[in-house]
């Protein structure tokens, strides 16, 4: 089953079931209005919402047109987001990109962060940044959102609470993350608001590519139209999502609702770091990556961050070769400065 929320006059937006193929939805306002009115009692929502995408398939179901240019993320706010850093050769890059060590515990012991989620921005929401230097940069990356999820839950029992799945922006501003990851509050300026593919999917969707914890397809990353990155989300993932809300519920609930980002999905090809798009590679899904392939190879970075204009576009198709989420796809406009009140 396909999820949106389409944009209205509301916060949360309205919930509509998408066809497989993206084309068509239906409107769920009598079943439930929202997504999290849906979380909030899946159990008895879910099936239905189920019977409903039989019938938009079979045609049974009125539908309407679906423009993913008209959803919003699946949530458009959430109580919880919290994003891991599962993909370790990731954070192994971009620390040592910055001149810093990551501690071996990494390997073992699962890295997460809590993100803002009080707005999120829509999948096709430009990304508005008042200043070039902050070091504007895409994080291409799988989430799931959970249902309740006890205090102490097991990585098997966790795996069972993944609701639905999504892909996610996680927009990180790479000249901001050194000075706060150094007061060791985490981060808080330098992770600005996150966006979401427009649907969200249920695990049965992917057939044999979902795993119970991981999804094993490539995450297709372009910059400005041109292929960026294709890692496989189901490699090099050290930590599968049942450890990683396992993880975070170590010392409390999580309610139905939460979001658990996978990190920046990233592959450790033949021993190295992996090599770029244009070199035969799989490529990256973060411009921090790349950098650091450049100065490995080179001694100096060469691909710079986004500049304003700079388009970024992140997506995933099935071995038909059909889009799963639609796509997330985020222009980084200037901050005019305009006090939104
Ligand atoms: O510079 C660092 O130490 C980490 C930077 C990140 O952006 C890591 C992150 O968000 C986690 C991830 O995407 O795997």
């Amino acid at each position: 089953m396909k999820l949106a929320t389409l944009k209205d006059s509301t916060r949360d937006g309205r919930l509509v079931v998408v066809s497989r193929d993206l084309t068509r939805c239906s409107e769920v306002g009598h079943i439930a209005r929202t997504l999290q009115a849906a979380l909030d009692d899946w159990e008895h929502v879910a099936p239905r919402l189920a019977l409903i995408a039989e019938g938009v398939e079979t045609g049974a179901q009125p539908t309407i047109r679906f423009h993913e240019h008209d959803a919003t993320s699946p949530l458009p706010r959430a109580y919880q987001w919290a994003d891991g850093s599962a993909y370790v050769n990731h954070v192994e890059l971009v620390r040592k990109a910055r001149g810093a060590e990551m501690p071996a515990s990494f390997w073992t012991d699962p890295l997460i962060y809590q993100g803002g989620s009080d707005a999120f921005l829509a999948p096709r929401d430009p990304i508005v940044m008042a200043d070039e230097a902050y070091g504007i940069d895409m994080e291409g990356e799988v989430a799931v959102i959970t249902g309740d999820v006890a205090m102490g839950a097991s990585p098997e029992a966790a795996r069972g609470a993944i609701r639905l799945v999504m892909l996610v922006n996680d927009v990180s501003l790479r000249g901001l993350i050194p000075g706060e990851l150094a007061k060791g509050f985490g981060f808080f300026q330098s992770k600005p608001a996150s966006a979401f593919s427009p649907v969200a999917v249920t695990p049965d969707e992917f057939g044999d590519a979902w795993d119970g914890g991981k999804l094993h397809l490539p995450l297709l990353v372009s910059l400005n139209g041109k292929p960026f990155g294709k890692p496989n989300a189901g490699i090099d993932m050290t930590f599968d999502f049942g450890q990683l809300i396992a993880h975070a519920a170590k010392t409390r609930n999580l309610a139905a609702g939460t979001i658990i980002g996978s990190g920046t999905v990233s592959n450790k090809r033949d021993g190295g770091p992996g090599r770029p798009v244009e070199e035969g590679g799989d490529g990256y899904s973060c411009i921090a990556e790349i950098r650091m392939i450049e100065a490995i190879d080179t001694g100096s970075p060469k691909t710079p961050f986004m500049k304003f204009g700079d388009q970024v576009r992140i997506e995933m198709k099935d071995h038909a070769g059909h889009s799963i989420f639609g796509a997330i796809e985020q222009t980084v406009e200037k901050y005019n400065g305009a006090d939104p009140q």
